[in-house]
This record gives structure tokens, C-alpha cells and sequence, in this order.
């Protein structure tokens, strides 16, 4: 089973983070404000930590890797806020990566042309 457990502990202890942050004072939390402004707030900062992840990897030089890391830092941590909110545990995600582990895109896109074709 292909598994990281640092990343794992990683994303999963910041989930807890997270999850402890809902009873938070805004005024003390930044996920807590987050929390605060509601989904849309969350949702448009995913797409602006996209948008600058793409942007970083745009400008990209291999001796300067760290404003990509920084911006996908970014990005990962506000799809957890956005996962946290949505009550999705980061458990199902990590899963749903490991089912797809070693199957090619190619030979998943397939099988699911042929769902859709069987209705
Ligand atoms: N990993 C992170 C993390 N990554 C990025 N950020 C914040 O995300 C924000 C994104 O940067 P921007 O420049 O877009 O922020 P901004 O301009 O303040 O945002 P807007 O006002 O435009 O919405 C910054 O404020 C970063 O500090 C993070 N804030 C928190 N965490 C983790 O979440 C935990 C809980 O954080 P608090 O709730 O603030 O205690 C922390 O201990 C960390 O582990």
C-alpha cells in the first residue's frame, strides 16, 4: 500500500487543527476567519492560491523551486480549510488517492467511458 507517513501526519494533524478551529475566536485564527466569511470566501481563495501556483510554475527556475513550493503550500493548506468546512475528512482524500495508485489515467478514463456507455 503506497503510503507516506510524514505527509500523512502532516496533512492530518493540521486537519485537526483545523477542525478545532471552528469553535475559535475570529479575532485570534486566521482558518477561524476564514470559517467566519463563509464557503465563497474559502472557495475564492482556493482559486487565487491556484492561480499564483500556476503563476510560480510559470516563472519557474530550477535553482529557485521555493515560490512553487510556497505557493502549493498555499494551495493545499486552503483546500483543507475547504475540506474541514465541508465536513470531507482529508482521510477519504488520501484514500481516494491510494485506490487510484498504480492505475494508469489512461485505464481509469476508460473504465469510466464504459460506465457511462453501460448507463
Ligand atoms: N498552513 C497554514 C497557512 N498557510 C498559509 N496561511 C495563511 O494564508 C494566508 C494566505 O495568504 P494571502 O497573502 O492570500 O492572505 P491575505 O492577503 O491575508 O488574505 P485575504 O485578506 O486576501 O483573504 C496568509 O495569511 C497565510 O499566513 C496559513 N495559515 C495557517 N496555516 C496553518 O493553520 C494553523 C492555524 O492557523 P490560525 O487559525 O491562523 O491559528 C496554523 O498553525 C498553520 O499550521
Amino acid at each position: 500500500m503506497p503510503n507516506s507517513a510524514a505527509t500523512n501526519d502532516t496533512l492530518l494533524a493540521l486537519e485537526a487543527v483545523l477542525q478545532a478551529r471552528k469553535t475559535a475566536d475570529p479575532s485570534s485564527s486566521y482558518v477561524a476567519q476564514l470559517y467566519d466569511k463563509g464557503l465563497n470566501k474559502i472557495l475564492e481563495k482556493v482559486g487565487e492560491e491556484a492561480t499564483e501556483t500556476i503563476l510560480a510554475a510559470k516563472d519557474l527556475t530550477p535553482d529557485h523551486p521555493q515560490e512553487l513550493v510556497a505557493e502549493t503550500a498555499d494551495l493545499w493548506f486552503h483546500t483543507l480549510v475547504m475540506l474541514a468546512h465541508c465536513e470531507v475528512p482529508v482521510q477519504a482524500v488520501l484514500q481516494e488517492l491510494d485506490r487510484r495508485f498504480g492505475l494508469s489515467g489512461l485505464t481509469e478514463k476508460a473504465q469510466r467511458a464504459e460506465r457511462t456507455d453501460n448507463g
